[in-house]
């Protein structure tokens, strides 16, 4: 697994890609070959080495799109179809295994649609170059993965010479930057192995500002926020509403979900339900159970701060 690590590090050069890479990895348990080869897609093709530096505006159209695991023999995701434009919020909901992530995995071309398309600014997301896509998604897995080094480090990507102002911006919009601030060597303290020891929610912030530091067009929270407290995540939707990012997060949490322009509630893999949370509410039984099931449970606090 190290090799594997040290691999991926140097092929991707991106912690974002690279810590995506390892969770789809562990959830997948693919095989070391299938690994392998992710990875040289991801870093060694002529048409990945020559982008055209191109940043996409972020309208992301699902066509009616199906996906099936290689060797599975039902569909994972059927028939999925949703729009989201530049700078808006999709929520995406559903029970454990409905296929949430698998759908995320399809956006930045770590699988490819079964059938269907996926637009990205009206071009087919298999047309562009992998270079240019991958460079337009600041994605923020379930498990935040941090290295070993500085918190600095960890904000830019490995470049110990991003520039702290820009990191600060990330970290402040992150509601993390607080909390830097009070570590010993503030954005110097080192994290990791025989670093300081973070809460869960510090490591999703943490991640958050790293993603935000890309200033991506399309921004992917795979249940980012689940650690944060109301108040804090509150606070960083309210920050991250000047984003131009096209926003994709998946929550379990109606709260958050009600803050976005549309939910996307997926049941099985297929859409159970879209539309405004006022829609959902209307239309939709299995959200009003959700929304009544998390009312009853009103009060309590999720997770660490
Ligand atoms: N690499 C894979 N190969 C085969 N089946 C897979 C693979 N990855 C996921 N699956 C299956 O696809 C279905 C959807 O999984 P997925 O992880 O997308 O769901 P999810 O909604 O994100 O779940 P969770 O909320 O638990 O993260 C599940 O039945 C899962 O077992």
């Amino acid at each position: 697994m190290v090799a594997i690590v040290n691999y991926a590090l140097r092929m991707t050069g991106s912690f974002s890609m690279f810590s995506f890479i390892i969770v789809a990895y562990s959830r997948a348990k693919a095989s070391a070959e299938r690994m392998e080869e992710v990875l040289l897609a991801d870093g060694g093709t002529e048409e990945q080495e020559s982008g055209s530096g191109r940043l996409p505006a972020g309208d992301l159209l699902f066509e009616n799109v199906s996906f099936t695991y290689e060797g599975a023999e039902k569909d994972v995701l059927h028939g999925i179809s949703f729009h989201v434009r530049p700078g808006e919020k999709l929520a995406i909901m559903g029970a454990t295994g409905s296929g949430k992530s698998t759908l995320l995995n399809l956006i930045p071309r770590f699988f490819e649609p079964t059938s269907g398309r996926v637009l990205l600014d009206g071009r087919d997301i298999l047309d562009w170059p992998l270079k240019d896509l991958r460079n337009a998604i600041g994605y923020v897995p379930q498990q935040s993965m941090l290295f070993t080094g500085s918190i600095h480090e960890n904000l830019g990507w490995g470049d110990s010479e991003a520039g702290l102002d820009e990191l600060e911006e990330a970290a402040r919009k992150a509601q993390i930057h607080d909390s830097v601030e009070r570590f010993p060597e503030k954005y110097g303290t080192r994290v990791g192995q025989k670093g300081v020891n973070l809460s869960g929610g510090q490591k999703q912030r943490l991640s958050i500002a790293r993603a935000l530091v890309r200033h991506p067009s399309i921004l992917i929270l795979d249940d980012s926020t689940s650690a944060l407290d109301v108040k804090t995540e509150n606070a960083l939707w309210e920050a991250l509403e000047g984003e131009r990012a096209t926003m994709l997060v998946v929550t379990q949490k109606v709260g958050t979900a009600a803050g976005a322009d549309r939910i996307l509630l997926l049941d099985e893999g297929r859409v159970s339900g879209y539309g405004t949370h006022q829609e959902l509410l209307a239309q939709s039984e299995l959200y009003r159970q959700i929304v009544e099931s998390q009312s009853t449970n009103a009060g309590e606090v999720n997770g660490d701060v």
